[in-house]
């Protein structure tokens, strides 16, 4: 019996996640998955509980998992608490303390969604681009790091960008098999024309590139390939970037999409087991009101049956029922556009599952 953990952790994060539950316990009944489900507490809502963002139990628990479903962590309340003790520094020592170095951010435009684009409809139809984002490296984990004070007693923050060989080449492995699978070709996107640690970045991507000689590689600086994302979207297949790098561009990549709602992602590390989770925030603004919109973290859920459980057929229903929820005209109130139903977060979810 599979064994998922489940962090809801705060802001929007258990509302999205009761419906994605009540999806995978759907496609259970359909399935016969017969998936266990564990649920803890990450991020503001373990500070609350235990005084630390991610308790040892909890990251116990979640390295003897088959898989981890979490929601969104952070928010006003704890913002006041110093960096290294925030919330989303649990989900940062999480990431890292089970290896989850590649970060799948598929941003798919449901044709459906077309209107709610950012972008002209001609732009973006069809669009499904794959951004890998390296997870566990990169600025967000480079030491030193910290605030001091200079002799002239002025503060100085710093963080320090910093990629080993070994990261860069596990997660181009990734995006070269990733890109074996769908388009064939493979961005990587680097600011090489400043930064040291990206010059090595592209020299791996460089000597790894010929492993694959069915995929095409090509390098982008990063403030191009920003401005390339809203200009031409489609001449991307897959994206390969550093931690902060992927973190930015997938965010940019969501409007594409519709919004930010609509943005599933997986964890991977090199066991198997993996952290699916949606790729907005705990989105304090809406947080309580029964308007965000789930999808995100159901096709999250999703992206765990396919990556982790083995279970492709039931993440094709359920990716499929989300597809027929927006047939019907369904839509929350982030990717709603006239003439369309205006639903609650709840009822999305009852939809996919009717759908399912
Ligand atoms: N993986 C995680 O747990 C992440 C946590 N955060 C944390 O979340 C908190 C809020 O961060 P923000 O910068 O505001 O980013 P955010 O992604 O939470 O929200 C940005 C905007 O998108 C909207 N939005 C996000 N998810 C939505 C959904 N499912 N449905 C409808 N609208 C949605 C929000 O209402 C807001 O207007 C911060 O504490 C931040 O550190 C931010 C990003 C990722
Ligand atoms: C805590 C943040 C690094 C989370 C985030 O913004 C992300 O992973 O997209
Ligand atoms: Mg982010």
């Amino acid at each position: 019996m599979p064994n998922i953990v489940v962090l809801p952790g705060d802001g929007i994060g258990p509302e999205i996640v009761d419906e994605a539950i009540k999806v995978l316990k759907a496609a259970d009944a359909k399935f016969g998955l017969d998936l266990n489900y564990e649920q803890d507490l990450l991020g503001g809502a373990a500070i609350d509980a235990h005084g630390v963002p991610l308790a040892d139990s909890t990251l116990d628990k979640c390295r003897k998992a088959d898989a981890i479903l979490m929601g969104s962590v952070g928010g006003p309340k704890w913002d006041a608490i110093e960096a290294a003790k925030r919330p989303e520094k649990g989900l940062l020592k999480l990431r890292y303390e089970l290896g989850l170095y590649a970060n799948l951010r598929p941003a798919i435009l449901y044709p459906q969604l077309a209107d709610a684009s950012s972008l002209k409809p001609e732009i973006v139809a069809g669009l499904d681009i794959l951004i890998v984002r390296e997870l566990t490296g990169g600025i967000y984990f480079g030491e030193p790091r910290g605030i001091r004070v200079l002799e002239n007693g002025e503060k100085q923050g710093f963080n320090t960008y910093v990629y080993a060989e070994h990261e860069i080449e596990r997660i181009a492995r990734t995006a070269f098999e990733m890109a074996q699978k769908r388009g064939k070709k493979v961005c990587s996107v680097d600011k090489a024309n400043v930064l040291e640690a990206t010059v090595l970045w592209r020299e791996v991507m460089e000597r790894i590139a010929p492993e694959y000689p069915d995929v095409e590689l090509s390098h982008m600086y990063v403030d191009n390939a920003a401005m390339q994302l809203v200009r031409a979207p489609k001449q991307f297949d897959v994206v390969v970037t550093g931690n902060m790098f992927g973190d930015i561009l997938s965010d940019t990549a969501a409007m594409l999409t519709g919004s930010i709602g609509m943005l599933p992602s997986a964890s991977l590390n090199q066991s198997g087991a993996g952290l699916y989770e949606p790729v907005h925030g705990s989105a304090p603004d809406i947080a309580g009101q029964g308007i965000a919109n789930p999808l995100a973290t159901i096709l999250s859920a999703s992206m765990m049956l396919r990556y982790s459980l083995n279970q492709s057929a039931a993440a094709d229903a359920i990716e499929a029922a989300v597809g027929k929820v927006l047939d019907k005209g369904l839509r929350t109130a982030d990717i709603y556009t006239e003439g369309f139903e205006k639903v609650s977060c709840q009822a999305m979810g009852d939809a996919v599952v009717a759908a399912l």
